[in-house]
C-alpha cells in the first residue's frame, strides 16, 4: 500500500527542520564574514550588504516559519548594522542567535512545538479548502440506463471525446460501482423496474451516504413533473428527454465537469532563501496552484521561458541582483510586459516599498504574509492575466489559439527543438466540403461543426500539444515529441471518430469529415517549411478524395 501524502502540517515541519539544520553553518559563515569585515574599512563597506541581507532574510523567513524570537534577534542585528555597528554588538547577536537556535531545535521536536505549528497552519486549512485542480482531461462517466435505444450512440460520442464510459443497466450495480470508484459525472435514467423514480432516488441515497453530491444529468423518456422534481431533489445539473442530441449532452457533461479542465495557475517563486521560497510555494500549492522555485535571480528568465508562469513572486533583497532590478530586466522584454509581479519582503518602510514598486510591480506583500492573503493576492492577479491573455491569444469561438499565437508558439518550440534534438509533427486539418455544410444546413450548423472539431482536438490531444485555429475551417496542431508516422496514426483515429459524430440542423441529421496533411521536424526545420509541407500534403489528401491523412514524406517526386 502506498504511503499517504504528507499533510501541510508535515510539510511545514519538514521546512522548519531544514531551516534549523542549516542555520548553524550559515551563522558560522556570517560570523566569519563579520570578522573579515572588521579588517579594513574597505572590507567593511564591501561586506556590509551581504551581512545586512543575511539578517534581513533571517528575519523574514524566521517569521514566516514561526520562529518569532529568532526573527526578533535578526531584526536587532540588522538594525545594529545599519546604525553604528560595533564588534561587540554583532558578536553578541551571533552568539545569542546560536543559543536561540538550540532552544528552537528542542522546541520544534517537543509536543508543544508540534501543536503550535499545527495551530499555525490550521486556520489556513480551514479557510482555504481549495481542491488542487486536476489536469486530466479524460472523465470517468457512468451511464445508468436500462433502455437500449440511443445508449450505443451516446457511448460512442462520449468515448469519441476522450471520456471513459461505464454502462449500467440496473441501479444496484451502479450504486456499488460508485462506492468502489467514484465517477466524474453520472448520466442517469429516472424510471427502472424497481420504481418510477428509482434512478434519481439512487442518486439521492448515494449523496446522503457519501456526503458528496455526484455531478449528474438525467436522461429520461419521461418529462412529467414528478420525474423532474425527483431529479431536482437528487441535485441533478440537467434534465434531457429522449431522444437527446448527443452533442447537447456532451456540452452538459462538459459544464458539469468543467473546473478541473482548467490548468492550475502557475507561479514562479524567486527567492535566494530556499526555505522561504519553499514555504511560499507550499502555501500557493495548498491553494491549488502550481509553482516553480528559483533561488538565483540569474536563473529567472530561463525558468520563465520553460515554465510560462502566470505570475512572479519575487523577494526584494537578493544577492547579485535585487528584486527591483530583476523586475526591470523582465519588464524590458515585450513578452513579459503584462506579467504580474508581486514583491515579497520583510521591508516595512512604506517609502522603500513605494520606491521598490517603481519597476511596475503589481503589489508588495510584507513577510510574514498571512497564507490567505498570499493566496488571494496571487490568485486575483494571475487570474486577471489569464483572462487578458486568453482574449489576446485565443479564438473566441473555439477557445483554441489564434493564428498568430499558434505560429509564435510553434516557433518557440522549434527553437528549443534545435537545441534538444527532439522530433515533432505538424498536422494541418481542413473540414471537407465545408462551404456545402454552410450552404445546406446554415452558418450556425457550420459553427457547430467547427466547435465540435475544436473540442475533439482539445480533449484527445495532450495538454502540451499546440492546437490552433488557423483560419475559418482550418486547424493546425503541433504534436510534440512524436514521429510523423505516429502522429498520422493518432490523427487518423480522430478522423475516424469525427466522421461518426451526428450533427443536427433542425430535424436534419448530418455528418462531416476532415482531411489532414502532416509535416514534421527535423525533416522540415522551420515553422514555415513545415507548414508548407503539411499544406502540400493536405492538398494531396483533398485531391485524393478527402477524409484521409497524408504524410509530407509520401509526397515523392510524382508531384
Ligand atoms: N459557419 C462558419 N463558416 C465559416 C467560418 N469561417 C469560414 N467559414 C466558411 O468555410 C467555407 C470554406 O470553404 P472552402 O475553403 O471553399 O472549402 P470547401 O471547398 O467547401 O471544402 P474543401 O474543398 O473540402 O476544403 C467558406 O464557405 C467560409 O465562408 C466560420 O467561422 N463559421
Amino acid at each position: 500500500m502506498s504511503k499517504p501524502a504528507p499533510s501541510l502540517h508535515d510539510k511545514l515541519n519538514q521546512l522548519r527542520e531544514r531551516f534549523i539544520e542549516q542555520l548553524p553553518s550559515r551563522l558560522a559563515q556570517t560570523a566569519e564574514l563579520w570578522q573579515q569585515s572588521r579588517t579594513t574599512s574597505e572590507e567593511q563597506a564591501r561586506l556590509a550588504p551581504e551581512l545586512h541581507r543575511f539578517f534581513h532574510s533571517l528575519k523574514g523567513t524566521g517569521r514566516s516559519l514561526g520562529f518569532e524570537r529568532l526573527a526578533l534577534l535578526a531584526d536587532q542585528a540588522q538594525e545594529a548594522l545599519t546604525t553604528s555597528p560595533t564588534r561587540a554588538d554583532i558578536d553578541t547577536f551571533i552568539s545569542q542567535l546560536l543559543l536561540q537556535l538550540g532552544h528552537e531545535q528542542q522546541h520544534l521536536r517537543s509536543r508543544h512545538g508540534q501543536q503550535q505549528a499545527l495551530a499555525a497552519v490550521h486556520s489556513f486549512e480551514l479557510t482555504s479548502p481549495v481542491e488542487p485542480l486536476s489536469n486530466k482531461r479524460q472523465r470517468l462517466i457512468y451511464l445508468c440506463d436500462d433502455e437500449p435505444e440511443q445508449v450505443d450512440q451516446l457511448i460512442h460520442h462520449l468515448r469519441c471525446f476522450g471520456h471513459e464510459v461505464e454502462h449500467f443497466i440496473d441501479t444496484e450495480t451502479f450504486f456499488n460501482a460508485v462506492l468502489t470508484r467514484r465517477p466524474d459525472a453520472v448520466i442517469m435514467d429516472v424510471q427502472f423496474p424497481q420504481g418510477q423514480t428509482a434512478g434519481t432516488e439512487t442518486l439521492t441515497s448515494l449523496n446522503k451516504l457519501t456526503g458528496q453530491p455526484l455531478p449528474a444529468i438525467v436522461l429520461s423518456a419521461h418529462s412529467d413533473f414528478h420525474s423532474r422534481l425527483s431529479a431536482v431533489r437528487a441535485g441533478c445539473g440537467g434534465y434531457f428527454t429522449k431522444p437527446v442530441k448527443p452533442l447537447d449532452l456532451m456540452l452538459a457533461v462538459d459544464e458539469l465537469t468543467a473546473p478541473a479542465t482548467e490548468e492550475p495557475l502557475k507561479v514562479l517563486v524567486v527567492d535566494d532563501e530556499p526555505e522561504a521560497a519553499a514555504y511560499h510555494a507550499l502555501l500557493l500549492e495548498e491553494g491549488g496552484m502550481s509553482t516553480h522555485q528559483v533561488h538565483h535571480p540569474a536563473d529567472a528568465l530561463n525558468a520563465m521561458e520553460r515554465f510560462s508562469p502566470d505570475l512572479l513572486l519575487v523577494d526584494v533583497y537578493m544577492p547579485v541582483c535585487s528584486g527591483e532590478e530583476l523586475a526591470t530586466i523582465i519588464r524590458q522584454q515585450p513578452e513579459y510586459l503584462g506579467l504580474p509581479i508581486i514583491y515579497l519582503s520583510s521591508e516595512t518602510d512604506s517609502q522603500k516599498q513605494i520606491s521598490a514598486m517603481s519597476a511596475g510591480v503589481e503589489a508588495f506583500l510584507t513577510k510574514p504574509v498571512q497564507p490567505e492573503e498570499l493566496v488571494s493576492a496571487v490568485r486575483l492577479r494571475a487570474e486577471r492575466l489569464r483572462l487578458l491573455r486568453s482574449l489576446m491569444t485565443r479564438d473566441s469561438m473555439t477557445g483554441l489559439y489564434n493564428h498568430s499565437t499558434t505560429t509564435e508558439l510553434i516557433n518557440k518550440t522549434l527553437a528549443q527543438a534545435h537545441r534538444e534534438d527532439s522530433q515533432h509533427a505538424m498536422a494541418m486539418i481542413d473540414i471537407d466540403h465545408f462551404k456545402q455544410v454552410n450552404d445546406t444546413h446554415g452558418h450556425l450548423a457550420g459553427d457547430q461543426v467547427i466547435i465540435t472539431l475544436a473540442r475533439l482536438l482539445k480533449t484527445r490531444l495532450r495538454l502540451s500539444d499546440i492546437i490552433g485555429r488557423y483560419g475559418g475551417e482550418e486547424f493546425v496542431v503541433l504534436l510534440k515529441d512524436i514521429s510523423a508516422e505516429k502522429a498520422a496514426t493518432l490523427i487518423d483515429s480522430l478522423r475516424e471518430d469525427f466522421a461518426l459524430v451526428d450533427f443536427h440542423a433542425g430535424d436534419v441529421r448530418f455528418r462531416c469529415t476532415f482531411s489532414v496533411g502532416i509535416g514534421s521536424f527535423p525533416a522540415q526545420p522551420s515553422t514555415e517549411s513545415m507548414r508548407l509541407s503539411a499544406d502540400q500534403a493536405l492538398y494531396r489528401a483533398k485531391h485524393q478524395g478527402r477524409n484521409q491523412v497524408v504524410l509530407a514524406t509520401e509526397l515523392t517526386d510524382d508531384r
